[in-house]
């Protein structure tokens, strides 16, 4: 397990953001990217990737069953797809890091292959639900063996033949989903997820790109079984997940315009954009095109005043992680912002609703935790702090965010953890930022 030195982040307040600029790869996607090149037959190449830790995790699991992997070099790898049966029992435990997309995508995976894998991460990830996918897994035929009834890491998988599985999810979550369908892959016959609402579709899109057939009819994903899937040429858009950082932080300063170019805005992640818009801030969509089967636009932004708002129910899975960033621009907003719907957050990297609420009071915001969000009452001027992330990228990040718009200095404990996401955070906002 790594020990990582603990870092600081010291931001001052700026006066707004002004350029252009790429944010790094889309995580959700890279992660797929390679999952998918890996039990394809032939040569993937990804472009663009997300040099993350969290992505990097899903390609040192894939190195350590056996795949061929050319990278990632400055966001190029190269894949040589093993094919649906080639993967190889692995001789070390697979250590997904902070990772969850890798953890339970990987556990579906593993579902499927006639041989025993242990999976385990860091202190948060041990931490973090897997029930949610080792209990419909079960279902189809796969042994797990872990704390808390099969709920928590370390997990020992191993997997065999397969049933398909018709499963009505409790809750909206693309990795619960994709879990099941990457499972579906190697059962014979139809698998199919029903979601109480729409999770974000990347691994639908990508499944199809690589030849398998997938239909969506409603909140319903059907996969046929046992498909073949042909290696790709992939180049992953830039993620709405981290721009939303910088998008928010043009947005609270008035003044600002930034420019970030070929981000996705897939409709089932672009849920940031609708409520920014909602809070009366000025979103521009622009050269949207088509990169890899999903829709890409460059998004102009410029500061203004913004207004409370609420946020609940089919918007939530589509904005799920910018929820700690939104929750920024709310204290920076007049009037009551109400989040609902998202008791989810409580079992990300940290419980999201107490370390948003916790932090963000620190700075003088107005804010008190629900069982299911956040009620904050904008407008109050926010003084400079110490902030801690509890190990959580997005925390850091949003408060890194709040801290550009507060008076005196603000610190980020626990930085450190960035990269998870954002590689190239910090530099980004010094690039944007004018004092
Ligand atoms: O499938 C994915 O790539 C992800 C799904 C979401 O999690 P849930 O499926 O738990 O909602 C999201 O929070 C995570 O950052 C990435
Ligand atoms: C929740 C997140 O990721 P994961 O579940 O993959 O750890 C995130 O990136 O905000």
């Amino acid at each position: 397990m790594k020990t990582r030195v603990s870092m600081e982040l010291v931001i001052n307040p700026v006066h707004k953001l002004q350029g252009t600029l790429a944010v790094p790869g889309d995580k959700s996607i890279s992660h797929r990217a390679v999952m998918l090149g890996a039990l394809a037959q032939g040569i993937t190449e990804i472009d663009n990737f997300l040099m993350g830790e969290d992505c990097l995790a899903t390609v040192q699991c894939f190195k350590a069953l056996g795949v061929n992997i050319e990278g990632p070099v400055a966001g190029k790898l190269r894949i040589y797809g093993v094919g649906l049966h080639g993967l190889r029992e692995p001789a070390e435990v697979l250590d997904a890091g902070n990772s969850g997309t890798t953890t339970r995508l990987l556990m579906g995976i593993l579902a499927g292959q006639p041989f025993c894998s242990v999976l385990t991460g860091d202190q948060s990830l041990r931490g973090r639900p897997m029930a949610r996918v080792t209990a419909p897994l079960t279902e189809m035929g796969a042994v797990f063996l872990g704390r808390q009834r099969n709920n928590l890491l370390p997990m020992a998988v191993r997997g065999g033949r397969l049933q398909p599985l018709h499963y009505q999810s409790p809750v909206a979550s693309a990795q619960v989903k994709s879990a099941i369908l990457l499972a579906g892959l190697y059962a014979a016959g139809e698998t199919s997820v029903t979601e109480p609402s729409r999770s974000r579709d990347h691994t639908e899109r990508m499944l199809q790109a690589f030849g398998a057939a997938v239909k969506v009819t409603g909140n319903t994903v059907t996969l046929q079984g046992l498909p073949r899937l042909t290696g790709q040429q992939i180049t992953v858009p830039g993620d709405i997940s981290s721009a939303a950082f910088l998008l928010v932080a043009a947005a609270i300063r008035p003044g600002s315009r930034v420019r970030l170019t070929g981000v996705g805005i897939n409709p089932t992640r672009d849920g940031l954009l609708q409520v920014l818009k909602q809070m009366g801030a000025n979103a521009e969509i622009i050269n949207e095109r088509q990169q890899g089967g999903e829709p890409v636009a460059d998004i102009i932004i410029t500061g203004s005043k913004l207004q409370g708002t609420r946020i609940a129910g089919s918007l939530i899975p589509r904005l799920i992680d910018e929820i700690p960033v939104l929750a920024v621009a709310a204290a920076y907003a007049e009037g009551l912002t109400e989040i609902r719907d998202a008791a989810e957050l409580k079992v990300k990297e940290s419980n999201r609703i107490a370390t948003v609420a916790g932090e963000l009071r620190k700075f003088g915001a107005d804010i008190e935790e629900l069982p299911d969000g956040l009620l904050i009452r904008g407008g109050r001027p926010l003084t400079g702090t110490t902030c801690e992330s509890y190990g959580d990228h997005r925390i850091a990040m949003a408060m890194a965010v709040a801290g550009l718009g507060a008076r005196g200095q603000t610190v980020i404990r626990g930085a450190q953890c960035i990269p998870v996401s954002f590689p190239g955070f910090s530099d980004a906002l010094k690039l944007l930022s004018v004092q």
